[in-house]
């Protein structure tokens, strides 16, 4: 169906889809448009059509402007330019953050009705929390990848494409980064550059496979160690605000300290010092972590709690192979047990809800940057006995189409 790829088409946008595109008709066909708002009429290029069910295409001019459209905060992402010169990472930029937090809002609501069949008041009730910060979504981004093209130039991506894009200025970036950020010098044979602002020290350039340093962040008074090519919350204000999320999330009449508590995906133990911080220095958690050098440093950042400790494995792994080697004593902390899972984008997936379901813990608190990936993993627990009981979300990534959830999942 080549034909109509190049093909210019005046579309009326009708709803949000999910990863930052906008869903129009033409013909009977579903077109994901890029750069548009629901409401809209744009005249749009077709780009992929390569499907018989649905098409692509990008904005390339605003017939009739939505009134939640704004001049992009980033003109190197603006719709003025070329859809090919367009920088990427910014996709929601053209639209006003107010606006931009009632589309997530939709989406979350969308995929909790389409991918877990669920429409309870929690479900839908859902609101998506702006963060502190400026009010106008700028200067919260911590970590910050710049790819390098041929010629050694560094910029972000295109939407959609690997063509590096030079820029002038990463507004979503905080000052210092704004401030550090190499955008004119040239990295010959490297393949990216990352920016990071730790929590002291200003920021830092990490060019290519850098040795990594040892780095601090805060939440509050708690200092958390780890690499600076490790994983941290990326706004300034994430790490905080997931803490508090985690500890209110957690039913504290269904909460046993000296149960098997687990905090799967942990990183540093960023969410494990969260719910010890809650329940006092008797709690028992262990944060299972994939990246070795991160359970390293996560065994440092929970030394205050004896009960506290760090595990390097696969999730999908170690929890099937603690079930096997359960005794029955085992098996009545971890039936008491809290389990926190943090998992990336992909979500915790079948076989790890099967594995957590089966050591039937009293409840789970799910936090998730991927909404899809969610509502499939809340589909999946409801099979195993667990129901939706709390849902909150998050505009941890302004300007982007990401947005954070931290859902409650209680043992019917
Ligand atoms: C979204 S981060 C969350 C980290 C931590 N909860 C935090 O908030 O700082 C997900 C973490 O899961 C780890 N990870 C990814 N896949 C994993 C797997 N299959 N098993 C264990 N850890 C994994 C990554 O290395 C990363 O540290």
């Amino acid at each position: 169906m080549a034909e109509s790829q190049g093909q210019q088409l005046e579309l009326d946008v009708t709803n949000i889809a999910h990863g930052g595109i906008s869903v129009a008709r033409h013909e009977g066909r579903v077109i994901f448009v890029g750069d548009a708002i629901p409401g809209e009429r744009v005249l749009a290029r077709v780009t992929e059509d390569s499907k018989s069910s649905f098409w692509r295409a990008d904005t390339l001019s605003v017939i009739e402007p939505s009134e939640h459209r704004q001049m992009h905060v980033w003109s190197s992402a603006s719709v003025a330019r070329k859809p090919e010169d367009r920088a990427g990472g910014a996709e929601f930029g053209h639209i006003v953050p107010a606006h931009q937090r009632e589309l997530k809002r939709q989406v979350v609501v969308d995929s909790l009705k389409r991918f877990a069949k669920l429409e309870s008041d929690v479900a839908t009730g859902v609101t998506v929390e702006e963060l502190p910060g400026d009010p106008d979504g700028t200067g919260w981004r911590t970590r910050v990848r710049l790819h390098v093209d041929a010629s050694g130039r560094p910029g972000p991506y295109a939407a959609r494409s690997h063509r590096v894009i030079p820029v002038t200025e990463l507004p979503l970036a905080t000052a210092a980064i704004q401030e550090a950020a190499p955008l004119a010098a040239r990295f010959v044979g490297e393949e990216h550059v990352d920016i990071v602002q730790a929590g002291t020290g200003g920021a830092r350039l990490i060019v290519g496979q850098q040795k990594p340093t040892t780095i601090t962040e805060y939440v509050g008074e708690r200092e958390f160690r780890l690499a600076d090519t490790g994983f941290w919350q990326v706004h300034t204000h994430a790490a905080q605000t997931l803490t508090s999320a985690v500890q209110e999330a957690i039913d504290g009449e269904l909460f046993d300290p000296r149960a098997h508590n687990l905090d799967l995906y942990g990183g540093v133990g960023l969410l494990a010092a969260a719910v010890a911080d809650r329940f006092g220095s008797s709690t028992r958690i262990t944060s299972v972590e994939s990246d070795k050098a991160a359970t390293g440093f996560a065994s440092h950042n929970l030394s205050e709690w004896i009960g506290a400790e760090a595990a390097t494995g696969r999730v999908e792994k170690w929890i099937a192979q603690l079930a096997s080697s359960a005794n029955s004593h085992d098996r009545a902390r971890l039936r008491a047990s809290t389990i926190v899972l943090d998992p990336p984008r992909s979500g915790a997936g079948k076989q790890v809800v099967q594995s957590i379901g089966g050591l039937q813990p009293a409840q789970i608190v799910y936090v998730a940057c991927d909404p899809v990936a969610l509502a499939r993993d809340i589909g999946l627990f409801a099979d195993r006995g667990y129901d939706l009981t709390a849902l909150r979300a998050f505009d941890l990534f302004p300007h982007t189409h990401h947005v954070e959830a931290v859902a409650t999942l209680t043992r019917r």
